[in-house]
């Protein structure tokens, strides 16, 4: 488990978090969405072991982080700005890593060679952006880490790389039970990698959500009735939103899908269609005001 708990870190005068707390259960995907400077990137560093924060507590596998070498020996980082030794090749990393980190596994640095397909005889440094983005996951992959932590990992990489990365990182969470922190400006961009969802903005922690509970949970509803509309279709169910367009009704609605397709039936609908709802969606009619002044900040 990861923990951040109640951590605040002021850089001069100025507050980047504020009383920040998550928690990243074993074995799952945690994403850390925010605007620029919302605090994401001082967050992670603090969970890292690079910086030290001024209130708060840090533990990874229950033990604090901060010049920890046994954690840290456990635990990889990457950083929105890489940074490798001049001079060196992915070869020339890879035996660097493999004198420090115990869990080196060099079977899945050579099998990992065909889902990245860079040379790794050529210098990082002379690499484009995404290549050395590339090369980064290659190297902390084949580290085995039991913890992940990933600042803006996946920009720069193109739509094909992106999904075999989040392929990856999801084979080893579920292989090994890794347990990864992921930081993002798009909500978008994490709904299919993460469980768990927490939305930093201004260095305030906003709002923590576990997605499957959160998707099985709300529904969106399409329904239209022959003549007059029933007055209420769905009894003390919470209704998060209603909409009339013609004489189709949509409905968000929070409860049990089969419970809300039995209310519906009640009143013989000539028309009744869930449709999926996109993650975004859930976030702004789940907050309320709040969800609509947070979709122009991260999305
Ligand atoms: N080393 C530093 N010295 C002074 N201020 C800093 C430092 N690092 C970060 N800050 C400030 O802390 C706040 C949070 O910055 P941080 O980099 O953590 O945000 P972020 O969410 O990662 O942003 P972005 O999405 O733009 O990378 C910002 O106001 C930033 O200016």
């Amino acid at each position: 488990m990861i923990e951040a708990k109640n951590i605040s870190k002021n850089f001069a005068d100025s507050a980047a978090l504020t009383d920040v707390s998550i928690k990243v259960k074993k074995g799952s995907i945690y994403g850390l969405v925010g605007s620029n400077g919302a605090g994401k990137t001082t967050l992670l560093k603090i969970l890292a072991g690079v910086y030290r924060q001024d209130l708060g507590e840090v533990l990874i596998d229950n033990q604090k982080v901060f010049e920890n070498i046994a954690i840290k020996s456990r635990t990889v980082f990457i950083p929105d700005s890489l940074y490798f030794f001049s001079q060196y090749t992915v070869q020339d990393m890879a035996k660097f890593y493999q004198r420090i980190y115990a869990n080196w596994n060099e079977e899945r640095y050579q099998k990992l060679k065909d889902a990245f397909r860079l040379d790794e005889h050529k210098k990082i440094q002379q690499m484009s952006k995404g290549m050395q983005r590339q090369a980064a996951f290659w190297l902390a992959l084949s580290i085995t880490p039991d913890f992940l932590l990933l600042d803006e990992p996946l920009d720069g990489l193109d739509p094909v790389m992106r999904q075999k990365v989040k392929n990856l990182i999801i084979q080893d969470t579920a292989a090994r039970e890794m347990t990864v922190l992921i930081s993002s400006h798009n909500l978008r961009e994490l709904e299919d990698l993460c469980d768990c969802v927490g939305i930093l903005h201004q260095g305030r922690s906003v709002v923590e959500k576990d997605l499957d509970a959160l998707k099985s949970d709300i529904h969106k509803i399409q329904v239209a009735f022959q003549g007059d509309l029933p007055a209420s279709i769905f009894g003390n169910k919470h209704v998060l939103y209603q909409e009339k367009r013609g004489s189709v009704l949509l409905f968000i609605i929070r409860g049990k899908k089969e419970e809300i397709i039995k209310d519906s039936y009640q009143y013989q609908p000539v028309l009744l269609d869930i449709l999926p709802l996109t993650l975004e969606e859930i976030f702004i009619y789940e907050m309320g005001g709040i969800g609509y002044e947070i979709k122009n900040i991260i999305f």
